[in-house]
């Protein structure tokens, strides 16, 4: 079988994707048009040629800006719906989606109306594509302390939709302690946790992420490996690290994919996932970022099998349901 092909046939779960960075221009066009709103671009090759990034608050100035035409449940819902395809075409049998609250919220869009609109996605995503999924709702780390907590007072009402808290935007200047107050809080009520951490930030970032926030799975996690006791702290725990390889590409963590050191991580023995972060940003879904590995690293059949496993292994899905799917990948 070739690699396109092993890759485009394997199961598998995508635990890092942000729903406002699945946005595509041309739903991005129709969204704007329809709530009458005005976007800074004349057409959709125009908003392509804006994705041109040096780092990633470059990024997150284009993605804010764009999820401003984000309004009505209906847009919340056509957003994640358009995503649920793309999971369909990848054989992404099941997603752990991250929404940024604040980003509505502070444009005066209810809670309730983001949340409601993603969910109605999942459930006819679980009832028409057999796919499963998680909302993990995520901390904007540029905010403070107190707007984290007002948006954890927020999501309350609705924890049964959402099985865990993250932290993203700016990395560098916000470390994650500057929210453990949010996140033990957020552990008693039972959310679980994750972060981003060691993205553009030190390993120093990774370390708190573990020690201080306590999380079950780092997000990116790459700058991990300029530390070498982090390093075996992470291999101990089996500690999954979901890794972003057009991202990186994207956002200048790395220059070249053939300098990624995912496949490094992977052969030491690091719980090591494959996602797409903002896929409608950096170039490509789930098995695009699988492709781009293969080719660049020259991937065996083995690791890109064992990449998928671990995407079963770091998810938050019941443990029979895990093993079901391993044993079906270990047979392919
Ligand atoms: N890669 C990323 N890092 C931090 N925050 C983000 N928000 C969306 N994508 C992100
Ligand atoms: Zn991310």
């Amino acid at each position: 079988m070739s690699t396109h092909s092993l890759i485009q046939t394997l199961p598998k779960t995508e635990l890092h994707v942000h729903i406002e960075g699945t946005f595509e221009p041309e739903l991005m066009f129709a969204i704007a048009q329809r709530n009458g709103i005005e976007i800074p671009y004349q057409n959709v090759e125009e908003v392509r040629q804006a994705y041109d990034f040096h780092n990633l608050q470059s990024f997150l100035n284009i993605y804010y800006a764009g999820a401003k035409v984000l309004v009505h449940e209906q847009d919340f819902y056509d957003l994640a719906w358009a995503y649920f395809e793309k999971c369909a075409q990848d054989h992404v049998v099941h997603t752990e989606i991250f929404f940024d609250p604040q980003t509505h919220t502070d444009r005066g869009i209810a809670f309730e109306t983001v949340l409601k609109g993603l969910k109605r996605a999942c459930d006819d995503a679980q009832e028409k594509l057999n796919i499963s999924s998680h909302l993990i709702m995520c901390f904007l780390r540029h905010l403070s302390e107190e707007a984290a907590l007002a948006t954890l007072e927020q999501a309350l009402p609705f924890k049964d939709d959402i099985i865990g808290v993250g932290l993203d935007s700016s990395e560098v200047g916000h470390p994650p302690e500057k929210f453990a107050r949010v996140f033990a809080k957020a552990r008693a009520e039972g959310f679980l946790i994750v972060a981003h951490a060691g993205e553009e930030g030190p390993p120093e970032y990774v370390w708190q992420a573990l020690d201080v926030l306590q999380v079950n799975r780092v997000d990116h996690g790459v700058r991990s490996e300029e530390d070498s006791k982090l390093m075996q702290r992470l291999i101990d725990d089996k500690m999954p690290l979901t890794v972003c390889p057009l991202s990186n590409l994207k956002l200048c963590v790395v220059s070249d994919m053939r300098e990624h050191n995912i496949r490094r991580l992977l052969a030491q023995g690091v719980m090591v996932t494959v996602n797409s972060d903002d896929p409608s940003y950096f170039g490509g879904y789930v098995n695009d970022n699988f492709i781009a590995i293969a080719e660049a690293l020259d991937l065996t059949a083995a690791e890109i099998k064992q990449l998928c496993i671990h995407s079963f292994i770091a998810s938050f899905l019941p443990e029979s349901e895990k093993q079901a799917w391993i044993e079906k990948i270990q047979a392919m």
